[in-house]
């Protein structure tokens, strides 16, 4: 599964966002999109998805109806509950009649079972940020298909639901499912096997194991990592 060459440039734009992205999805590790805010890691997703037409570019990745892309800003009214989004996602699921809690409730520790039965009758909008994304994330992994993108799935979330959200994304790896995501919060690739890509300027500066790329600038901090990469650009 892989991409090539992709190409791409907004309308009215100078230059292009994305120029010659290549790079190769590993299937037994959580592969992770990173680079500077505008670096083109959403502009990037909305090409695998379809939802961008590339200039040109060979993109080799299950059909559309394989994958699961979660966006950034995901708009529901604030007004629907938890359980009214889980019977949606049973009906995206095709899964008919699965929307009690229960149906959700085997792959989650007592905490979130916990959190689950909390935010069940809860609206949307009353919901924290981390508390909304923890229920999108925990529902639509749930949904079968072969791909799963998220786009900065943690951020504005507290360290322990990251933690819980980074081992939903080692569940679904240990499935067989693909996963990308992109992030600013390096820390988190510590808990689990990434594959880093690393977007800047247009083009991948990095693609590999999360941890060679530490051994590289000699240090176990990725942001000082990261910092020195764009420098070293
Ligand atoms: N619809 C658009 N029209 C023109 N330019 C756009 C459009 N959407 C995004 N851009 C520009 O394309 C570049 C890449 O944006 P993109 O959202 O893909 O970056 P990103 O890496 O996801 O950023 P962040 O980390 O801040 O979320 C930015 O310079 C942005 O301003």
């Amino acid at each position: 599964m892989h991409v090539f060459n992709l190409k791409y440039k907004y309308k009215k734009a100078k230059d292009y966002v994305l120029n010659g992205v290549t790079f190769t999805l590993n299937t037994k590790k959580l592969n992770v999109i990173v680079g500077l805010n505008g670096a083109g890691k959403t502009t990037l997703f909305d090409c695998l998805t379809g939802n961008l037409t590339p200039e040109t570019g060979e993109i080799s990745l299950p059909d559309k109806k394989e994958m699961l892309y979660l966006t950034q800003n995901i708009f529901f009214s604030p007004e629907i509950k938890g359980k009214d989004f889980a019977k949606f996602v049973a009906r995206l699921s095709g899964k008919k009649g699965s929307n009690q809690i229960d149906d959700y409730l085997d792959f989650l520790d007592s905490r979130e079972r916990e959190l689950m039965a909390h935010l069940w009758s809860m609206k949307i909008g009353k919901m924290s940020v981390g508390e909304r994304k923890w229920l999108f994330i925990t529902l639509l992994s749930s949904i079968e298909r072969k791909l799963y993108i998220f786009d900065e799935p943690t951020s504005g979330v507290d360290p322990s639901s990251r933690l819980k959200i980074m081992n939903k994304f080692k569940k679904l790896i240990e499935n067989q499912r693909i996963c990308i995501i992109s992030t600013h919060q390096l820390q988190d690739l510590s808990y689990i096997d990434s594959h880093l890509i690393f977007l800047h300027k247009g083009k991948v500066l990095y693609e590999g194991d999360f941890q060679d790329w530490l051994k590289l600038f000699n240090t176990i901090n990725p942001d000082e990592a990261f910092a020195r990469m764009i420098e070293q650009g």
